[in-house]
């Protein structure tokens, strides 16, 4: 059934757990996302970024908006758990009024490439506005590497915790991304894994609100190295380790935003489909077992997270 962000994310901060925040661009991968989180009997965040949202409404940004909307009702209905609609990474305030008239539960404003007093202010004005309508926002400090779909964030600025106290008694924002060191996409670390965990206990000590985490993608390597069996060239890549998500849970992480790790399955496993059963051309029967895939690992994630069995 639907449900607000907002409900999701207080009940996951109280409980001390971290529910899944998946992107997705088409049909089957929210089908794969919401049976998962069915299957898990967990409740779970559906997400799009403004670019997802471009793709779906091929470019007319209010069918794109509707149409998600309306394939996560039609879905969310017959299910028995949770489910919220957010806008991931809304910057452009068109796109973000029209997620909130579309009847998306929650939006994020991300305004962390701007200065710390620019990235306030934004985020009080889109507050304002989504609080009046029964809308919940979640906004950004810090800055992540890594391209979030049209901004190349050149270094990774780490959350400062002093700020987020203000930020956030400021704007009345209700969910916070604090850069603590990870970086969208499948190259996150250069070398070992590290997170600023001391920054991140502070920013939830200070704030005392839901948390978010940001290119959280563990990039499981059994995975990489199938893609790159059939011919892809993922070589190099490196994610969010288990032990560090699961510390980050504890410290208050409530939101793990995933969309890489869906991305990986769905090419490793198409690829290994496509040069296997070479005669198939009915697209079910390739997307079929591919997205069957896709929502393991969804479940994997939904397990790690801690929200198996909170619906
Ligand atoms: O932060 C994310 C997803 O991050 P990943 O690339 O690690 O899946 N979406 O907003
Ligand atoms: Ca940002
Ligand atoms: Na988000
Ligand atoms: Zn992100």
């Amino acid at each position: 059934y639907v449900k607000s962000t907002k409900e999701i994310l207080e009940k996951a901060s109280k409980e001390r757990y971290a529910v899944g925040a998946f992107n997705f661009n088409n049909m089957e991968f929210l089908q794969a996302i919401l049976e998962a989180a069915e299957e898990e009997k967990a409740p779970v965040i559906v997400a799009t970024s403004e670019g997802a949202i471009k793709y779906i409404g091929k470019g007319d940004i209010e069918a794109g908006a509707k149409l998600a909307v309306e394939m996560v009702r039609t879905y969310a209905e017959k299910l028995s758990v949770p489910v919220a609609l957010h806008l991931d990474h809304g910057r452009d305030f068109k796109i973000i009024m029209a997620a909130i008239k579309a009847g998306y539960s929650s939006v994020m404003i991300d305004a962390s490439h701007l200065p710390f007093e620019e990235n306030l202010r934004e985020t009080k004005r889109i507050v304002e506005i989504a609080h009046a309508v029964g809308i919940s926002v979640e906004a950004e400090l810090g800055k992540l590497k890594g391209i979030e779909d049209n901004v190349v964030e050149k270094e990774s600025v780490l959350v400062d915790p002093e700020e987020a106290k203000v930020f956030v008694k400021e704007t009345e924002v209700d969910f916070l991304a604090p850069a603590i060191g990870t970086s969208h996409g499948a190259f996150k670390f250069k070398g070992e894994a590290q997170l600023d965990f001391e920054r991140l206990k502070k920013v939830k000590e200070y704030t005392q609100i839901p948390l978010v985490l940001h290119g959280a993608s563990m990039v499981p390597q059994d995975v990489v190295k199938l893609a790159n069996e059939y011919g892809a060239e993922l070589s190099g890549a490196k994610g969010v380790p288990e032990d560090m998500l699961k510390k980050a849970i504890e410290l208050g992480i409530n939101k793990i935003n995933t969309d890489t790790d869906l991305r990986i399955t769905f090419v490793a496993y198409l690829r290994k489909i496509l040069s296997e059963d070479k005669s198939q051309i009915d697209p079910r029967k390739i997307f079929g077992p591919v997205f069957e895939q896709v929502k393991e690992i969804v479940k994997e994630r939904i397990r790690i997270f801690g929200s198996s069995g909170k619906a």
